[in-house]
């Protein structure tokens, strides 16, 4: 098992392209399109989040997916799980009462929107998204949560970019992620 498991990260991390300077001068862009494009990559995408869920938030009721790529691999994953997915999008989008964070991004700025009635106090929850840069969006995803008082787990990315400290900015949360850079 512990072989597959390696043998699925490496297969994750040849699936991720970089470019430099978009969309921003000085911003390497982590791409994970390849990801997509592949299934077996895409696979091993979501059998190493299912492990890691499995193993250490049995009790998970909801998958709260981050706009927009928190949502390629959040529905996915939830029903692998057989639990129910949310959307947490950027401002305007969703219809119904709502509530919403600002926040800043590595090369700009947003605001994280969801459904009021779409998670219930005491709902034991992880986030998902593709990347962990500067912990700006997942940080208002947990204020959101807060305002809501769902339990959040923890959360989880495809990349974490370890330089921007993120994971810092997210404490007490833990991040789990499949590839660092
Ligand atoms: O840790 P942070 O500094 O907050 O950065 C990470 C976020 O930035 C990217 O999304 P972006 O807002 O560019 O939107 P997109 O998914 O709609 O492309 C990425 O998909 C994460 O959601
Ligand atoms: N360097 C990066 N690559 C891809 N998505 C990002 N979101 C924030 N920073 C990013």
């Amino acid at each position: 098992m512990a072989a597959g498991r390696e043998s699925k990260l490496q297969l994750v991390h040849r699936h991720i392209r970089a470019f430099p300077d978009f969309p921003k001068k000085g911003i390497l862009f982590r791409d994970i399109c390849p990801i997509l494009k592949d299934p077996a990559a895409l696979t091993a995408v979501i059998d190493l989040f299912e492990e890691h869920v499995r193993k250490n938030h049995q009790h998970v009721e909801l998958i709260i997916g981050l706009d927009a790529r928190g949502f390629l691999f959040g529905p996915l994953l939830a029903q692998r799980l057989g639990v129910g997915f949310v959307l947490i999008r950027k401002k305007g989008k969703l219809p119904g009462s709502t509530v919403s964070v600002a926040y800043d991004l590595e090369y700009g700025k947003a605001e994280a929107e969801i459904q009021e009635d779409a998670v219930a106090p005491g709902q034991k929850v992880l986030l998902i998204d593709d990347l962990l840069a500067t912990g700006g969006t997942l940080y208002a995803a947990c204020e959101l949560m807060k305002k809501q008082q769902a339990e959040v787990l923890g959360c989880m990315v495809v990349i974490e970019l370890k330089e921007l400290k993120g994971i810092d900015k997210l404490k007490p949360h833990s991040v789990f992620s499949l590839v660092q850079y």
